[in-house]
C-alpha cells in the first residue's frame, strides 16, 4: 500500500455532505456494522448462554494484515479505549442544522477498526462518522468529493474496513464525553498504524439536530 501520511490537500469548503443514517447495507461500501436490532431477522445465528441469548455469527471481520507492512512488525490486537469529546470547535450551528468541518481523514493500512459506543441510550443518535472512498487514480488519496456521512445510535458500532479512509471519530454530545471500546491491531510503528490526510480549510459534513 502506497504511503500518504501527512499529505495536505486544499479544498473548497463549500461542498456540504449530507449526513445519513447508518445502516449495514449504506456502510457496507466502508466496512461493517453491529446493528443487532436490523441484522437479528436474516443473520446467520445460534443460541448461546444456555439458551439466554442469540448469539448473532461473524457480523464483522477482525483483520490483521501487518505481515505485509514494509517494517516487518508484526502487529498485536489491542483493545483501547477512545474518551472522545465534542469537537466543538469545528461545529458550526444554524437552526437545527449542525455542519462539522472535517480536516482530517486517516486509514489504518493493514487492519480492521472497530468502535464500539459504551454509555449511550440505544437510540440515542450519538456519534457521526465520515469515510471516503479511496481515489486510486489521484495518488491513492481520499476521494474526499465523494465522502459519506452516517449518523450513528448508542446501539450501532462500526468496523472500518483495512486501509477504508475515515474521519477522527466525532462524539455529537451533548455532554462531556462519549466512550468507546476500540479494536484494531497496531505495530507502533506511526504511518503503518495510521495514514492522515490534512484538509485546509477541510470539507463540511451536515446533519440536522
Ligand atoms: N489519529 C488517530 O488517533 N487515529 C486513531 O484511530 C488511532 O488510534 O490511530
Amino acid at each position: 500500500m502506497v504511503v500518504v501520511d501527512k499529505v495536505k490537500v486544499t479544498v473548497d469548503s463549500a461542498r456540504v455532505i449530507e449526513a445519513e443514517m447508518l445502516t449495514p447495507k449504506s456502510f457496507a461500501t466502508f466496512g461493517s456494522v453491529f446493528s443487532a436490532d436490523e441484522q437479528i431477522q436474516d443473520a446467520e445465528k445460534t443460541s448461546a448462554n444456555q439458551g439466554t441469548a442469540t448469539k448473532l455469527l461473524k457480523v464483522a471481520p477482525v483483520i490483521n494484515n501487518s505481515e505485509q507492512a514494509p517494517s516487518g512488525r508484526m502487529a498485536t490486537a489491542n483493545w483501547n479505549i477512545f474518551r472522545s469529546y465534542p469537537p466543538n470547535h469545528l461545529m458550526t450551528k444554524d437552526g437545527d442544522t449542525v455542519s462539522y468541518l472535517a480536516r482530517v481523514l486517516e486509514r489504518h493500512p493493514y487492519t480492521t477498526q472497530t468502535f464500539i459506543p459504551m454509555g449511550l441510550d440505544a437510540h440515542q443518535i450519538g456519534f457521526l462518522v465520515i469515510c471516503a472512498p479511496n481515489d486510486t487514480a489521484h495518488g491513492n488519496l481520499p476521494d474526499y468529493r465523494r465522502a459519506r456521512a452516517f449518523l450513528c445510535r448508542g446501539d450501532q458500532s462500526v468496523t472500518y474496513g483495512v486501509g477504508t479512509w475515515h474521519a477522527p471519530m466525532v462524539a455529537l454530545g451533548p455532554g462531556y464525553h462519549l466512550d468507546f471500546a476500540v479494536l484494531v491491531h497496531e505495530n507502533g510503528v506511526p504511518n503503518e498504524d495510521c495514514e492522515e490526510v490534512l484538509y485546509e480549510p477541510g470539507f463540511h459534513v451536515s446533519y440536522v439536530v
